[in-house]
């Protein structure tokens, strides 16, 4: 049996859905929403024969034109704020932008939102204190909106960009403002490239690399006065971040050990080209006065560990049996690495930051720790037992990572040390001459 359906004409328009039309009509020029909501009112009512009375028809129209003309506005506002400038600045940035317009096209994948707003440009500048003699390091220059205010201040600007279009619009807008003797440019990742010496840096980085670039400078072999970062506002959050907030995590943790993190401003998405969906922070990083006394490789497992569950206490982190066995699983493994001379000069933290990104998200299987650990069950029961003698020894039991500060953590590894534990058996006392040394100093 089959139902036939047959259409009926809606009931006659009454004087409502004869005007609420009109308000739709009205709402042609908007969003898709809008017209979507005006379209299903429409209906609705039109079905319901409901009628509204003439004052509410009078006030909803009004309300569309009021908000038309508001999101006018607003949209005249934010293009005179972006564009408002001294004339000079006006000229550099409307001939990038038209050579964008030509020959460019902007890739989101490689983070390509240009910062175009003069204001927060010249603040950028202005709060990294550059010196005369300085060598500034720009990682992802761009077309040059950024560099050109930079080879005013400084001596030298080395900049690293992996598009080669961008460095044809910069060598160009360099050229045009006779400063290209200042400039270096490197045509390469930034996160496989090999930094000359520099005194600073100064950048507005591709946010998809903003975790292994802080940690290889924080972490590298150069030494530094500050880097000025402008980032994405969560993960500048996440770096600002204390012991208990909700977004301290281990990138805090490992920054904190080494550097001091400061909040300089907000930055909105409309004062970039194209508009990201993300807001976005200014910070300054630099380094402590004082860094303490640990084997960097020893603080990278063991936070590795604690902060891969956050927010467990000690005693449940180091009862997981897959957890502790692949903690056991390294500490041999690295163990033997030790014959392949891992030294803080040759160890990639930027790629481990990389990897711990997503190790996070999904830990070693069971099996594969089980084949690759190849250590008896008894091994594993004691390496665990002393572990967690030591936390409830010493009242970190019931302590979460997520609300411990460094001295703490620090503290920490240190009594799991001397009770014969390590995470990393490069720094088993016969390797202690491999001792990470980090590279961030005051000067
Ligand atoms: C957010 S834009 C900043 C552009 C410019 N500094 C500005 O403020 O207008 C990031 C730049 O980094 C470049 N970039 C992306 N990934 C990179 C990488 N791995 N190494 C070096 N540069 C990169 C992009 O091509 C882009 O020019």
């Amino acid at each position: 049996m089959c139902t036939r359906f047959t259409w009926q004409s809606p009931p006659a328009a009454s004087h409502f859905t004869f005007n609420f039309r009109f308000v739709f009509f009205l709402y042609f020029d908007c969003q898709w929403r809008w017209k979507f909501f005006a379209f299903s009112m429409n209906v609705l009512l039109k079905n319901q024969q409901l009628t509204i009375p003439k004052s509410i028809q009078f006030y909803l129209i009004q309300s569309i034109f009021h908000l038309n003309s508001l999101r006018q506005f607003r949209r005249t506002a934010v293009h005179r704020r972006a564009r408002r400038t001294n004339s000079e600045d006006d000229e550099n940035n409307r001939n990038a932008e038209s050579d964008l317009e030509r020959n460019l096209y902007l890739h989101k994948s490689k983070g390509q939102h240009l910062l175009t707003n003069p204001r927060v440009l010249d603040k950028i500048v202005r709060i990294s204190r550059i010196q005369p003699d300085d060598t500034v390091l720009e990682i992802g220059p761009g077309t040059g909106n950024l560099t050109l205010r930079l080879l005013e201040v400084a001596k030298k600007v080395v900049a690293v960009e992996i598009d080669k279009r961008m460095l044809e619009i910069l060598r160009k807008r360099v050229s045009e403002s006779g400063r290209q003797d200042k400039l270096d440019l490197l045509c390469e990742d930034a996160l496989k490239a090999k930094f000359p010496q520099f005194d600073l840096v100064v950048a507005n980085i591709p946010y998809g690399i903003s975790s292994p670039l802080v940690t290889k400078l924080v972490y590298g072999a150069n030494p530094f006065r500050s880097i000025t970062f402008l980032l994405q506002k969560e993960f500048a959050r996440r770096l600002l971040a204390d012991p208990g907030d909700s977004e301290y995590n281990r990138l805090a943790v490992n920054v904190k050990l080494m550097a001091e993190v400061e909040f300089v401003m907000d930055v909105s998405k409309r004062d970039f080209l194209p508009c990201p969906k993300v807001d976005s922070s200014v910070v300054i990083i630099r380094p402590k006065a004082e860094i303490p006394t640990v084997n960097l490789h020893e603080w990278w497992a063991f936070t590795r560990a604690c902060f891969s569950n956050k927010n467990k206490t000690m005693a449940a982190i180091f009862k997981q049996k897959k957890k502790v066995m692949e903690l056991f699983r390294l500490s041999k493994m690295s163990g033997s690495n030790g014959e392949h001379g891992i030294t803080s000069r040759n160890y990639d933290f930027a790629a481990a930051a990389a990897d711990d990104d997503e190790a996070e998200e999904g830990e070693t299987s069971h099996e594969q720790s089980c084949r690759a650990c190849s250590c008896s069950e008894m091994d594993m029961c004691s390496y665990m037992e002393r572990i967690n003698e030591v936390l409830k020894a010493n009242g970190f039991e019931g302590k979460r990572p997520s609300k411990l500060s460094n001295e703490e953590l620090l503290n920490l590894l240190s009594l799991l040390n001397q009770a014969g534990i390590h995470f990393h058996g490069q720094t088993r006392p016969q390797n202690a001459e491999n001792e990470a040394r980090p590279a961030a100093v005051r000067r």
